[in-house]
């Protein structure tokens, strides 16, 4: 997979050359290409941004240095890459948006500064690069650049040969599967007794069936605890007898 980044602060995106991301760059299973935005400005000021029509406060990115980045970087490829703006105004990122982005060949993520960028931008784009505005969670932030991170690392994990365990993909609180829908419960590693804490004795029966129940179970505590929306949500032909009774 391809992953274009263009930024007014590429310097943002230090992170991907570390750890997993770093690793699957080196392994040649990601390409990651940083774009500095400013390199398509033509003032001395190499200005990005300007007041907004209509008034009100802040600044909006100006549309000309982000149409000419993208056509430099998208250009008219015969197969141009997906074109995901973070911002909050978008439809939630979620695990099955990131399964959606794992299955595509090419991303091009431009995070906005300010109050975003000229709506005409969107509109140019939309339909040619499959343009996609995404949240990343109902908070504000300074930038789209930490909702790339975050929309990265949450993509690159799922790409074939990434994770060491393909397990991990499989066990993820919002993967399909038997822990469909559920958060993940409690995990423990040695010493088997710390600070007085002992680890919950089933975990050192054996009985995998039991133990697997006995995940389950935490697991559906913890979500109907923290998340009750998404307990709601679940099928009630995946809730077994037991599940009913926690
Ligand atoms: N708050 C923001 C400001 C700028 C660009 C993206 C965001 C964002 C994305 N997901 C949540 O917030």
């Amino acid at each position: 997979m391809r992953v274009d980044i263009i930024s007014i602060f590429p310097e943002y995106f230090a992170p991907l050359d570390v750890s997993l991301i770093g690793k699957a760059r080196q392994r040649g299973l990601l390409d990651v290409r940083l774009h500095q935005l400013r390199d398509w400005t033509h003032d001395v000021h190499r200005t990005v941004d300007d007041t907004p029509y209509g008034g009100g406060p802040g600044m909006v990115m100006k549309p000309e240095p982000w149409s000419e980045a993208i056509d430099a970087v998208a250009g008219s490829a015969p197969e141009p890459p997906r074109l995901v703006v973070p911002t909050p105004s978008g439809r939630p990122f979620t695990q099955e948006v990131a399964l959606a982005y794992a299955a595509e060949p090419w991303l091009l993520f431009a995070p906005a500064r300010y109050e975003g960028i000229d709506s005409r931008v969107m509109a140019e784009y939309g339909d040619r690069l499959r343009l996609d505005e995404v949240s990343i969670g109902d908070y504000v932030l300074a930038g789209g650049e930490a909702a790339v991170l975050v929309m990265v690392e949450a993509v690159a994990r799922l790409l074939p040969g990434v994770l060491g365990n393909a397990g991990s993909v499989t066990d993820d609180s919002f993967a399909p599967g038997a822990m469909a829908g559920l958060l993940e419960g409690p995990v423990y590693t040695k010493p088997p007794v710390w600070r007085g804490h002992e680890v919950p004795p089933i975990l050192l029966s054996g009985n995998h069936g039991a133990i697997a129940r006995w995940r389950r179970d935490q697991a559906l505590r913890r979500t109907v605890a923290n998340r009750p929306e998404l307990a709601a949500r679940l099928d009630p032909g995946t809730l077994d007898k037991r599940d009913r009774q926690v």
